[in-house]
């Protein structure tokens, strides 16, 4: 019999959660039943998302919520090969069983010098979301300008890429100046420090002077109520996330954005990656192929062993991370 380890939520957070809001637990795993599988989890993501979904579906002592990359152990399953690695959305978890109907392979053609945590960053989730939320959301065209924020992060970092592969002008800003050195590394025209700049106003009238066609929102809040006074007439700006906002415990309040949205004719549509899974394999094959021509470099903050997930999580919310934030089991 396999036993797992796993993390659940002891406490709900309030305002920014820490470690003793965790508890790790074992979980004794029954024997197989045909047609099932036993797996264990390589790696883990750790994301934003975890905070505000927690607090609108789960409650405490519900095993945390997340995917991993895990390799197949044991099957009683034909269609599943043990060796063989999948995306599962099975929660902070280092082993666990599945009948395969909630489990997507790796693609066949993954070739061995790519890290499978990718699965989980740049060629997964957070890619997809750069992909379609840049291409579908914004509906980027080639020679304009792109602003995104949290942009040395795993959306981020793909947006300022994806939008560079497709002739645009790059801005991006991120909390640290090693984060800022790394945005011009992989290719971003303007990047600056969003902690240190003594006007954000400013800065982003610097950067592009004629404004913004595109927004892609990771932050929200004040950045995005600054940033929306900058865009150009017709302007699409994709709401991704609200990371500024995730931890507060009383609401932030304005300015407010009808004028600008008016007078400039804007566009904001918020989007939710999953809604475009019908076209998730679209999207890998994309990521992929360019990461394959060495035209979307990635970064992975990996923290080693499963006992420090909460650290991982907690540490990615503050902006520890460069890239995508692992957990290697
Ligand atoms: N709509 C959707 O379907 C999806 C939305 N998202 C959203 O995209 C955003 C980015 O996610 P992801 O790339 O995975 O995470 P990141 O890898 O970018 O990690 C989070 C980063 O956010 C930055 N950050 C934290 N607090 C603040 C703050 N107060 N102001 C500005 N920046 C802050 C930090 O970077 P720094 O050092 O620069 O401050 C940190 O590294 C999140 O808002 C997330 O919720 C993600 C996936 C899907
Ligand atoms: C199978 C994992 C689904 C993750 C969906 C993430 C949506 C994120 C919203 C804001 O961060």
């Amino acid at each position: 019999m396999v036993t797992a380890k796993v993390w659940v939520l002891k406490k709900h957070f309030e305002g920014f959660p820490q470690t003793s809001d965790f508890e790790m637990k074992q979980e004794a795993l029954a024997n197989l039943k045909d047609g099932e599988l036993l797996l264990e989890s390589v790696f883990l993501s750790v994301d934003p998302y975890m905070r505000p979904y927690s607090k609108r579906d789960m409650k405490e002592g519900d095993v945390m919520i997340g995917t991993q990359v895990a390799r197949i152990v044991e099957s009683k399953n034909p269609a599943f090969a043990v060796g063989a690695f999948v995306v599962a959305n099975r929660g902070w978890r280092t082993h666990f069983i599945s009948d395969g109907k909630d489990l997507n392979l790796l693609p066949e053609s993954w070739p061995e010098s790519l890290p499978r945590s990718l699965a989980l960053g740049t060629i997964g989730m957070p890619g997809l979301t750069a992909y379609f939320g840049l291409f579908e959301v914004c509906k980027m065209k080639p020679g304009e300008t792109v602003l995104v924020n949290a942009a040395a992060g795993a959306v981020g970092s793909v947006v300022g890429q994806l939008a560079k592969i497709g002739g645009c002008k790059v801005v991006g800003c991120a909390g640290s100046d090693s984060k800022v050195a790394y945005l011009k590394k992989i290719g971003f025209d303007e990047a600056f420090n969003y902690k240190t700049v003594t006007s954000l106003d400013e800065t982003l009238r610097k950067a592009s002077p004629d404004g913004y066609d595109c927004f892609f929102d990771n932050v929200g809040g004040e950045f995005a109520s600054i940033a929306i006074n900058h865009m150009k007439k017709y302007g699409r700006i994709a709401v991704c996330g609200a990371i500024s906002q995730y931890n507060d415990t009383v609401p932030q309040k304005g300015p407010y954005i009808q004028f600008p949205m008016i007078f400039n004719e804007l566009s904001m549509k918020g989007f939710i990656v999953t809604s475009w899974y019908n076209r998730r394999e679209e999207g890998v094959k994309a990521l992929l192929k360019w990461v394959l021509e060495g035209k979307l470099k990635y970064h992975e903050q990996v923290t080693e062993r499963f006992e420090n997930m909460p650290a991982a999580f907690i540490g990615m919310l503050k902006g520890e991370n460069l890239g995508k934030a692992i957990i290697k089991v």
